[in-house]
Formats: C-alpha cells, structure tokens, sequence
C-alpha cells in the first residue's frame, strides 16, 4: 500500500510542530525520516498513525483518506508499528508478546465457542502459535520465545517489538527510533529484516548513517517543515542537510 501526506500541520500553542508537509512512500518502498530534536518527526508519526489528528492536511492510505480513522482502525487496516521506547507486556512471555498482535484473528465466543469449535478453535491456536515463532525467527530472537519481556534489555524487547509489528503481516510499517538500543549484531538482524519485509515502511532515526545504508529514500525535517527529500546519495549532499545538521 502506499502512504501520501498531503500538506500536513499540527500546532501546539505558538508552536508549528509540522507546517504543510507532503510526501509519497510508494507501495513496498523503506522510507526514513530524519531531522534534528524537536523537527517534528515523532509529531509526524502520531499523525500517520492516527493517535493525532492534524490541523490541515491529509493521510491517505492507498489513495483513501484516513485523516478521520483512529489508530485502532488504522492497525486492523494493516498499519503496525513500534515506538521509540519499547512497549512491551513485561509479565507476558516473549512468545505471548507476539501472539497479542494476533489475537483478534481468533478466540471469542466464550466457553460456548470453544466447546463448540474446538476443532476449528485448536487449528486456528496452532496456526497463530506458528506465525508468532515464524515473527521470532525472523528477528533473531526465537531462543527467547519463553523468557519475560520484563526481563530483557532494551535492544530485545525492541525486537519483541518488532516482532510483534511483524507477525500480522502489516501492509504499512512504522518504526520509531528502531535502532536504538541495539548493538551491531542486532542491528544487522534488523536491517535484514528491513532488506526483506514486503511491507511498505517509514521509520524515524537518529542514526543518519544507518538510515542512509537501509533505506530507499530520505526525508529530512527541520523545524516543523520538509527540507530535503530523494535517494540517500541526494540528501547527503544536500547544502540545507548539511546546514540544519550543522546548525
Ligand atoms: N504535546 C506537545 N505540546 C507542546 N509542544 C509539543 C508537543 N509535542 C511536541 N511539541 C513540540 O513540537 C515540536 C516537534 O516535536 P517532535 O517531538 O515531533 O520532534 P522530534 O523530531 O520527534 O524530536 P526528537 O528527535 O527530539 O524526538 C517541538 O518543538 C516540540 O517541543
């Protein structure tokens, strides 16, 4: 699916957190989204993803206005994402972490369902388990499916996290600060992921270096404002990059 922004703004009080900003991250295409603090990039992100509605402008998913849709439709629509500090269920188990991305595929009905389903109910427990471990394998951390995410350091869970993200199959993919925390081995694994995942992805990081080796195309904010955008070679030359970066 592909993600357009269309002149995007949000204000807090006197401050323009995004003013008009516009992009296009076409169907399957890894996107990052750079900028100083405070350049608006998380704003963004809550907007995308529907925890905030923006003052102007639309989100549209596939050519469909979703400015009005929540974050819950927005997720059963196929939009996943992470954040940048890691929310993970501490008392769940690993393995029970990813299966929560999953749940509402089955199970309800209550104690009538399952004596009347069983069957159906069993198949269907086996088939979420095995996507759940498939999610795990793929993030390098099947050995964990047991512990409790309470128990991890910060670079698991955030692959917990991942996972979790991953395990639905979403169509749109979005990936706060998804490297921090990580040590290089996983941030290996991560960016193998980010190499094979069909999804079409937006992922903000302040690590310039390894956004400009995993992803297709750049947008860099400053100020609230999109300053740059193209193939990572084009925006690492970019004089307004280099200015805003520079300060
Ligand atoms: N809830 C809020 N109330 C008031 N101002 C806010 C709020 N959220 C963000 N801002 C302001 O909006 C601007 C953009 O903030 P935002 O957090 O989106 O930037 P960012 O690029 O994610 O920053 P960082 O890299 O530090 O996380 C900043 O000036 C920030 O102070």
């Amino acid at each position: 699916m592909s993600l357009e922004l269309e002149g995007i703004s949000v204000s807090f009080g006197g401050v323009h957190a995004l003013s008009e900003v516009s992009f296009t991250v076409a169907e399957g295409q890894v996107c990052g989204v750079i900028g100083p603090n405070g350049a608006g990039k998380t704003t963004l992100f809550d907007v995308v993803t529907g925890l905030r509605r923006p003052d102007g402008g639309q989100v549209r998913v596939d050519g469909a206005d979703v400015t009005g849709r929540g974050a819950v439709r927005r997720a059963r629509d196929g939009m996943a994402r992470t954040f940048q500090r890691p929310q993970v269920f501490g008392r769940l188990t690993v393995l029970e972490n990813v299966l929560t991305a999953l749940e509402w595929h089955g199970g309800g009905g209550g104690l009538a369902a399952d004596l009347l389903a069983l069957p159906t109910r069993r198949s269907r427990e086996r088939a979420r388990r095995a996507r759940a471990e498939e999610a795990l394998a793929r993030c390098g951390i099947a050995d964990l499916a047991g512990l409790y995410a309470a128990e991890l350091p910060i670079g698991r869970r955030r692959l917990v996290e991942l996972a979790r993200a991953l395990a639905d199959d979403p169509k749109i993919l979005l990936l706060d600060e998804p490297t921090s925390g990580l040590d290089p081995a996983q941030a290996e694994v991560f960016a193998g992921v980010l190499a094979s995942v069909e999804a079409t992805v937006l992922l903000v990081e302040h690590d310039v270096g390894f956004v400009m080796d995993t992803c297709e195309r750049i947008v860099v904010l400053d100020l609230g404002k999109v300053i740059a955008e193209g193939a990572p070679a084009e925006v690492r030359d970019d004089p307004a990059v280099r200015a805003a970066y520079l300060g």
